[in-house]
């Protein structure tokens, strides 16, 4: 079977292939991601259900989100059918993947700190007299509530922000001298406003996944964060891949979540939703970390059941991010602060060492997981480049 896409980057071993099929958002509009072009889907819409036509001819993704699980299921199974077809659908024509923008609307934004190793690692750097670890970790997915406006597509550059840090007399003001990036998946939320999603209700509310990269000024946010948490030190960059995974692509990627302990009935998962997803981050092309999603100690389905327990509602353009991930191991680090241990043991980057961002630097992730078949499914680079402070 050979499809009408003539191209080896969209075949069932490669990230991009048929398997995987991410949408993202271009000058055509609306697009679905094969290999390394994108297939805008606006042109397309008469080979669609009239109610899913109005989905993709939109000018974002907000209506796809806002559409829900059934409907992201027959528009991501008419789009396989589409690209997978001998000919090729009338009015399509390939584009560029690299011209993708902002896909959907960030309404709002939560990061959460649910890797063990990463935890422990910050923990042993920022509270060398405490365990590593604070007593309420076991028991529920820590998070904070961050910044919807300063979410920025891959390729956005990143300004170096100007801050307080401590100084030996006070405070001292200016750009950032500890600028870091903070590995992470992040999930995009759609379907029906909801408060008080169970984990096992959590897939209906999840679109797909993202790659994140949670830029975050250490300096600033030592001296600024005690007791209610990250604020400036990480409100001003959050950058997130250009294409976003559907969560049904990830079906062959499922494993038990790497629980910490025993849960809270509202955290205890009836279907395991820890997913085998291989990071990798690139400083300046050199691979200087490949940390292991699956060590992530609480799932997403947790979290949301977590986010929502309130009776806080979740909808659609919500966007949560797992945490920084981090394995046991050095180079599974998903942080510079924790790759150069505080800034005492540079990382070798090319030629050069490094401890924190230096301007011009550029960082680049990427992930994949097990597909169907023994297929790869891939998530978009995020990647973004350092620019002085203004
Ligand atoms: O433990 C601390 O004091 C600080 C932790 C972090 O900076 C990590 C964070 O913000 C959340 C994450 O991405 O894991
Ligand atoms: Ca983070
Ligand atoms: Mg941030």
């Amino acid at each position: 079977m050979t499809s009408w896409i003539d191209d080896p980057a969209f075949a069932a071993d490669k990230p991009f292939g048929p398997q995987t099929l991410p949408y993202g958002v271009v000058a055509e509009g609306v697009a679905v991601r094969v290999g390394d072009r994108a297939l805008p889907l606006g042109p397309l819409a008469a080979a669609f259900d009239d109610d899913l036509r109005p989905l993709l001819t939109a000018p974002n993704l907000d209506a796809l989100l806002a559409a829900g699980p059934a409907e992201w299921k027959r528009v991501r199974a008419r789009v396989r059918e589409l690209v997978t077809a001998g000919t090729a659908p009338e009015g399509a024509a390939l584009v560029p993947v690299d011209t993708a923008r902002m896909p959907f609307t960030v309404a709002d934004y939560v990061d959460f700190y649910s890797s063990r190793d990463h935890a422990e690692n910050v923990g042993r750097m920022f509270r060398p007299n405490a365990e590593p670890l604070l007593p309420n970790w076991t028991h529920l997915p820590v998070g904070y509530h961050g910044r919807a406006g300063t979410v920025y597509v891959s390729g956005t550059d990143i300004v170096r922000p100007h801050g307080q840090r401590a100084g030996e007399d006070g405070p001292v003001f200016g750009p950032s001298v500890r600028l870091d990036i903070e590995a992470e998946i992040g999930f995009v939320c759609g379907g029906a406003v909801a408060g008080r999603v169970s984990a096992s209700a959590a897939p209906d509310h999840v679109f797909g996944l993202v790659t994140v990269n949670d830029w975050s000024a250490r300096d600033i946010q030592a001296w600024e964060y005690v007791p209610l948490g990250p604020f400036l030190g990480k409100s001003f960059a959050t950058s997130v891949g250009a294409w976003i995974t559907p969560l049904e692509a990830f079906a062959a990627a499922r494993v038990p979540v790497n629980a910490s302990g025993k849960l809270l009935d509202y955290l205890v998962e009836d279907q395991p939703w820890g997913l085998d997803i291989a990071i990798e981050v690139v400083w300046n092309g050199t691979v200087v970390s490949r940390p292991p999603f699956r060590t992530m100690a609480y799932s997403f389905a947790q979290q949301l059941a977590h986010m929502t327990v309130n009776g806080a509602t979740v909808r659609p353009g919500d966007l949560f991010a797992s945490g920084t991930v981090s394995g046991p191991e050095k180079d599974q680090r998903g942080s510079f602060l924790e790759l150069s241990w505080n800034g005492t043991e540079p990382v070798a980057v090319g030629g050069e060492k490094r401890t924190f961002l230096e301007d011009g630097d550029t960082v680049t992730i990427t992930a994949t997981a097990p597909g169907p078949d023994g297929s790869v499914v891939g998530l978009s680079e995020v990647t973004g480049t350092v620019v002085a402070a203004g």
